[in-house]
């Protein structure tokens, strides 16, 4: 679903790439966490996704496409199959909820009857169904993050990006969109987030891919955010230190392995809507964690490179979070606030401004 050979991404104007290297696959259905220190490539990496930005090396498949060879006149189509989200909201602030929901449908021409249905619906999905008409000023920064997830997959995006959706929200709030974000991930859509919420990543146990000074150092299944990181090069499964051949095997175990997500308090119980709230505790960024004179990890890797897959995973065939009974019951289409970013007419701040989280004021190469 989304492959990373060998990617390098060296902005202008800079000494040292923000990624270095990267080679990695996400499957089908996967719920991946970034994590690594601010400054270590968690945001390019999404905008490479994105293809708001190109790698200066390498090569990027993204829903088997190769993007360094999508045409720019088929980047707005090709978005339409990514949501995102970001840390902080962008909504429109002179726009309804239901409206700036509605917006991204408008700029791709859906139909007032199409619109009139698929809104509400996704509303309701996200627990919103009964402040459609209200303002974002009116909202909390949890129903507000809420309103940007319903305007990201109500058209059902094959992959959900997410820029540190709780970085502006307080622990309780943050569990609820942490539990929306795994029932979006349980109906299918693969969820890739950048974080720096220890709390979460430990209690969700879900994918843990951690970055360095823009290289992978450790990709661990069912991970914390704690873990000893382990240079993936020095990880050899196959005789060559730090060669190719290596790095394209460390990748993370099988799906046939199925992970299994271990309960979650972020994830209702079968059959209820009940979601016990964590108070997880709220980190900065981590410093590495290397041995400091060796770089060498200091304890066993708990993962197990596999070579590539195709299948989806197991989790993602048995899902682990029983849809919400409010849960549309037809797949609304629709476009991306990343594409209504290219298509809108008009140029609306929340959906147009650079992004802080993926394009930093003023570092736009
Ligand atoms: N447009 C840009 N122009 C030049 N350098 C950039 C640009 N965007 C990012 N960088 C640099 O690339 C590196 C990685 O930045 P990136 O934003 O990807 O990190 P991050 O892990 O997302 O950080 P944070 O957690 O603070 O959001 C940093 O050194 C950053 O300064």
């Amino acid at each position: 679903m989304i492959r990373f050979d060998q990617v390098s991404k060296m902005y202008s104007g800079t000494s040292r790439p923000a990624l270095n290297s990267v080679d990695l696959e996400i499957l089908k259905g996967e719920f991946v966490f970034l994590v690594g220190a601010s400054g270590s490539g968690k945001s390019s990496f999404l905008r490479l996704v994105l293809k708001e930005e190109r790698p200066s090396k390498g090569k990027i498949h993204v829903l088997g496409q190769e993007l360094n060879t999508l045409p720019s006149r088929k980047v707005p189509y090709f978005r339409r199959s990514l949501g995102v989200v970001f840390q902080d909201f962008r909504l429109l602030p002179q726009k309804t909820v239901f409206d700036n929901v509605a917006f991204t449908l408008q700029v791709i021409g859906k139909s007032k009857g199409f619109i009139q249905e698929a809104v509400p619906d996704v509303l309701k999905m996200v627990g919103l169904g009964g402040k459609q008409g209200r303002y974002p000023h009116e909202l909390s920064g949890g129903e507000q993050q809420r309103v940007a997830i319903a305007r990201a997959i109500v058209n059902k995006p094959a992959i959900l990006l997410a820029d540190e959706p709780t970085g502006n929200l307080d622990p309780a709030t943050s569990a609820g969109i942490m539990s929306l974000l795994s029932t979006i991930n349980a109906n299918g859509t693969t969820v890739i987030m950048a974080t720096h919420d220890s709390g979460i990543v430990d209690q969700m146990k879900r994918r843990v891919i951690e970055l360095i000074s823009g290289q992978v150092v450790r990709d661990e299944r069912a991970g914390g955010y704690q873990t000893q990181a382990i240079p993936v090069q020095k990880f050899d499964m196959t005789g060559g230190l730090g060669s190719r051949t290596s790095l394209a095997t460390a990748r993370p175990p099988a799906p046939e392995t199925k992970v299994e997500p271990a309960a979650s308090p972020f994830e209702p119980a079968a059959g209820t809507d009940s979601i016990e709230i964590p108070v997880a505790p709220r980190t900065v960024a981590p410093a590495p964690r290397l041995a400091p004179e060796s770089g060498h990890p200091t304890s066993t890797p708990s993962w197990v490179p596999v070579p590539k897959r195709d299948t989806p995973p197991a989790a993602a065939a048995a899902p682990a979070v029983a849809p919400t009974p409010a849960a549309p019951a037809a797949a609304p289409a629709s476009v991306t606030p990343v594409e209504a970013r290219d298509e809108q007419p008009e140029t609306p701040p929340a959906l147009n401004a650079p992004p802080p989280a993926l394009n930093e004021p003023g570092r736009r190469a």
